[in-house]
């Protein structure tokens, strides 16, 4: 059974322009343990989506379950209690900014009745699990905000939570702060068994950390499946999209160079070819264009870490005139790698 299941899910808003459907129809299973991103465009649904995971949203139609029970049939007293296995972390942080950082992890301890020994006990040591055991007496505008996310952990976890929702975790953090958070989540993912649910509009934290994804555009699950299957075979457009924003590790994505010594080439056959594991880099364009004497045009070459696999894809062009177009293709197939022909723009 699913740790979480959500069934036939609807959510709309009553607003003065009339009625907003924010979810529709949305289907998805979350299995224990897992790190499971939703991922879409600003507006697309997902926010309304994880507070529906711990009824902060009631949905209008359909069903939440937590390991097979409906958030829908709890009494107000057990979903409060329900929600205690579900710990939540968001882009802002939300600290109490009067208190010190200790403070701020023993908030909900003394909720659940903890003494304030034993809160401040236990405090201390979800501190050190973040990293900051040597700033419990530091106040959240003296911390960067790097530090701010990992008090916001500290605190999730005071509960004991099953699930830990992150919605735009990382968003107001750099890079390099953004890589370090991750890397706690899935230290605490792994160390904890806590099932992470992660909240984005960037494909570099899905590709960083989670093993399945699901793409949320206007409200509905455009697609969703394992992280390396998206990845490799995006059947959507809003997949493609979300890839082609993507940057990779090297930091940049080189488009529109010009293999073959010749001219940029306009307008031929589109192909997009898939790497794997080490194929990546080897020097296949290269040894493509040399057995066919033909030029062919790099309109993007990326290669990423995917869960520490070096994965990667090429948007190349066949000059307009190309006769050899399928033996070209076949020479790549024969090489393991995968392909398949790209109708869109790319730019
Ligand atoms: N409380 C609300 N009242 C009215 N409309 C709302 C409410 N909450 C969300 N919406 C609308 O529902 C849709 C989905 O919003 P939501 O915040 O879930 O999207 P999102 O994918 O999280 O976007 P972002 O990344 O910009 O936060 C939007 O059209 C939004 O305006």
């Amino acid at each position: 059974m699913s740790e979480i299941v959500i069934e036939n899910l609807y959510k709309s808003f009553d607003t003065k322009d009339g009625k907003v459907e924010a979810l529709k129809n949305v289907n998805l299973s979350i299995e224990s343990g897992d790190i499971y991103g939703i991922i879409g465009m600003s507006g697309a649904g997902k926010s309304t989506l994880v507070r529906c995971i711990n009824f902060l949203e009631v949905p209008t139609k359909g069903r939440v379950l937590i390991n097979g029970k409906s958030l829908g049939d709890y009494t107000s007293r057990e979903l409060r209690k329900q929600r205690e296995d579900i710990g939540m972390i968001f882009q802002h942080f939300n600290l109490l900014m009067q208190k010190n950082v200790l403070e701020n992890v023993c908030f909900p301890l003394y909720i659940q009745g903890k003494s304030k020994k034993d809160a401040r006990k236990r405090a201390k040591e979800l501190l050190d699990i973040v990293g900051l055991g040597d700033r419990t007496g530091a106040f959240p505008a003296q911390l960067s905000g790097g530090q701010k996310q990992r008090v916001a952990i500290a605190r999730a976890l005071a509960s004991d939570p099953k699930i830990l929702l992150c919605d735009e975790a990382t968003s107001a953090l750099d890079p390099q702060t953004t890589s370090s958070i991750l890397a706690l989540l899935k230290d605490i993912n792994q160390r904890f068994n806590i099932t992470i649910v992660i909240i984005t509009h960037q494909m570099s934290v899905v590709r960083e950390i989670c093993s399945h994804v699901a793409i949320v555009k206007g409200g509905e699950v455009a697609e969703q499946g394992t992280v390396e299957d998206i990845f490799t075979h995006p059947k959507t457009a809003v997949a493609r999209e979300l890839l082609k924003n993507d940057v990779g590790d090297d930091g940049e994505e080189k488009r529109g160079t010009t293999a073959g010594g010749k001219e940029i080439i306009k307008s031929g056959e589109k192909i997009r070819i898939v790497f794997s594991e080490n194929s990546a880099f080897e020097p296949v364009i290269a040894n493509l264009i040399l057995n066919f004497n033909e030029p062919v045009n790099i309109l993007k070459a990326d290669t990423k870490n995917v869960g520490g696999v070096a994965k990667g894809e090429m948007v190349l062009e066949f000059a307009p005139d190309c006769t050899k177009n399928k033996e070209m293709k076949q020479y790549l197939l024969d090489r393991g790698l995968e392909i398949e022909e790209v109708s869109e723009h790319v730019d």
